[in-house]
């Protein structure tokens, strides 16, 4: 039996397929700034409606109909665009988990993007490659692939190949390749657990590289790889010692290993020209944040007209 909020509150009771829940001006403001509202203003309209509905003398509301009044006020208050693509965004996150995929060398910026990503899209899990590299070392024996016990970029360090000549290949990057192969293995079982329990989920780090994804998963439009990348040597530079003053990595071991790792983000930037995946230049959090929920966007554009057809509105809210 669900919780009977109607004892416990006096908020408007919003009731889903599923569930039920109170009305939640910081949800309600979420998919506001998704839809690319200043959250400042989100929470200032998602106000404004729960007062609308409340003086109208409502205990509770569907789902279906809180959308419909939130499009028609976006509307009248002359917010066509973002009203446009509020309904978007419910309409595919309503049929579809969406996966999205964060790539880029150590440094650039995964994690801290993915998290701020998944805060403005309301999707509950992030999960790094790091953690999935960690569950995978339990699995796999260091004897059998010690690259995988290596960082992404000390993995070359491990190759049983006494000379390897860089003329003919380059021993870093055949290091990374073995590296991040057996952790493909369980980023794309993740992959096949969330799509089998309809749940929306951030994966990000070092090991998302465009073309080593199996095709069943790259040619599914719900599942959306972005590479992150800094062109400047400096920046990414500090951002070491920036992340070293908050967290347990110290910088020296990032720095001493700093050629191999630009060298790591410019083969992930080929793989990503070489698959057409988007590259964002990840200089302000907010930019990017902004250029991956315009990425995310375009393609919901897309699975939404391969579904209902160019004008083809038959679940509209
Ligand atoms: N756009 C940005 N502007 C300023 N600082 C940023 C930006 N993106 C990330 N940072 C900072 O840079 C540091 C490194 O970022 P983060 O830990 O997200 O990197 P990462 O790509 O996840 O690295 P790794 O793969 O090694 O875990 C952190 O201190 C983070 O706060
Ligand atoms: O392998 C790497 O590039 C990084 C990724 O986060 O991990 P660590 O430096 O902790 O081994």
């Amino acid at each position: 039996m669900g919780i009977d909020f109607k004892s416990i509150t006096d908020k408007i009771i919003v009731s889903g397929k599923n569930y039920e829940m109170p009305f939640s001006k910081g949800l309600l403001a979420r998919s506001l700034t998704a839809a690319g509202m200043k959250p400042s203003e989100a929470y200032m309209v998602a106000k404004e409606i729960e007062k609308t509905l409340e003086d109208e003398g409502y205990e509770s509301i569907t789902k279906d109909e809180l959308r419909k009044r939130v499009y028609y006020y976006l509307l009248t208050k002359n917010y066509e665009s973002i009203a446009e693509k509020y309904l978007l965004w419910r309409r595919i996150l309503k049929k579809h988990p969406i996966i999205i995929l964060i790539g880029g060398a150590s440094g650039v910026g995964t994690s801290t993007i993915a998290f701020e990503l998944a805060s403005r899209l309301g999707i509950p899990s992030v999960i790094g490659t790091d953690s999935i590299r960690e569950v995978m070392r339990r699995s796999i024996s260091k004897d059998l692939v010690p690259m995988l016990y290596e960082s992404s970029y000390t993995a070359w360090k491990s190759l049983r190949i006494p000379s390897l000549d860089d003329n003919v290949c380059d021993k870093h990057i055949l290091g990374f390749e073995r590296h991040i192969e057996p952790v493909l293995v369980g980023i794309e079982s993740l992959i096949d657990r969330s799509l089998t329990e309809g749940l929306s989920i951030i994966i990000e780090g070092t090991h998302i590289v465009p073309g080593f994804m199996k095709e069943k998963y790259t040619s599914m439009p719900n599942i959306i790889t972005i590479i992150l990348t800094l062109s400047s040597e400096k920046m990414h530079k500090k951002r070491f010692s920036a992340r070293a003053k908050v967290s347990a990595r110290p910088m020296e071991r990032y720095l001493k290993n700093f050629e191999i790792i630009r060298k790591i983000n410019q083969y992930i930037v080929d793989r990503a020209k070489e698959n057409d995946v988007p590259i964002i230049e990840n200089v302000s959090i907010s930019q990017s944040v902004e250029k991956c929920l315009e990425i995310i966007t375009e393609r919901f554009n897309y699975l939404d007209k391969t579904e209902n057809g160019e004008n083809g509105e038959d679940d509209m809210y």
